[in-house]
């Protein structure tokens, strides 16, 4: 018996580039995650952040590795039948950076929830149950996501995907696009949700402060390979990696910031 809900063994992945050439984004990545739990993912750009998230939804298919969810084996690629593929689509939802992606632009907030509700045999009156559950009203009920503010976008990609009952949710760069303030608020959302209805989170972020208020865990990456990873407060607290230390230091903090130390920083790390 498994105690993992999530479990990604050696994800690696070897994207081909013009000329013959070739960039591994992801090298052996392994992780786990409980039932519930919140695990981020952060590094830099071009860190291989995004390629694990979309390994993971199965938009990005593996060169190696597996991952399991509840104990059963994802395939690769979507199964056929449709029952198989709803089924694999509760295992694991995603939100993007951009809601527009995931959001249709003809169909009005509660026309798109009704619409995934109704396509996993769920009651399509939970649409109101969940409007009302991340914080949007009856104005926005009726509104197309054209007519939404970025904030209020989000919500209903996260209402969407929750309509789906998944276990586990993934973000990537959920929050990245919105102001601090409306940050906050929909990360207090994301933690209301994961406590109200146990769906575990997986966070990808470039940003640190973001996955310090979401998440139990965390894993740094680095040029395509995990290089710290343990209990989030342990690892921003008192990071063990060099590279861990120089994301810290890019931070701007209450005490300041200075961009040249932490250039200098950067330079020292990338010519070790
Ligand atoms: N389809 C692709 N073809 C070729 N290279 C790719 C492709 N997708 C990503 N890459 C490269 O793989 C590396 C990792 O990209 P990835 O998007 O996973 O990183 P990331 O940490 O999420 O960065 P960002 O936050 O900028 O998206 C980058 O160098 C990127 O240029």
């Amino acid at each position: 018996m498994t105690s993992h809900l999530l479990q990604a063994d050696s994800l690696s992945k070897t994207y081909p580039l013009p000329g013959g050439n070739s960039h591994q984004a992801a090298a052996d990545v392994s992780f786990t995650v409980p039932p519930g739990g919140a695990l981020g993912i952060v590094g830099e750009s071009g860190s291989g952040k995004t390629t694990v998230a979309r390994m993971l939804v199965g938009l990005v298919r593996p060169d190696h590795g597996t991952i399991t969810v509840a104990g059963r084996a994802r395939e690769p690629r979507p199964p056929r039948g449709t029952k198989a593929r709803l089924a694999r689509a509760r295992e694991i939802q995603m939100v993007f950076q951009d809601p527009y992606v995931s959001l249709d632009p003809r169909l009005t907030a509660t026309q798109c929830l009704r619409t995934a509700l109704r396509l996993h045999g769920r009651p399509d009156t939970k649409a109101t149950e969940l409007l009302d559950r991340v914080g949007l009203g009856p104005r926005e009920a009726d509104a197309r996501p054209r007519d939404l503010s970025g904030g209020q976008r989000q919500r209903l990609a996260i209402a969407r995907a929750l309509a789906v009952d998944p276990r586990i949710l993934v973000l990537d760069e959920a929050v990245a696009a919105l102001d601090v303030s409306i940050q906050a608020q929909i990360l207090q959302l994301l933690a209301e949700i994961r406590a109200e209805t146990g769906v575990a989170l997986v966070f990808v972020s470039h940003d640190l402060a973001v996955v310090r208020h979401v998440t139990d865990e965390v894993l740094v990456m680095r040029a395509g390979r995990v290089v710290e990873r343990g209990p989030t407060a342990r690892v921003l607290s008192s990071p063990e990696d060099p590279y861990t230390r120089l994301l810290l230091a890019s931070v701007p903090t209450a005490e300041g910031w200075d961009p040249t130390d932490a250039a200098r920083a950067r330079a020292s790390l990338d010519s070790a």
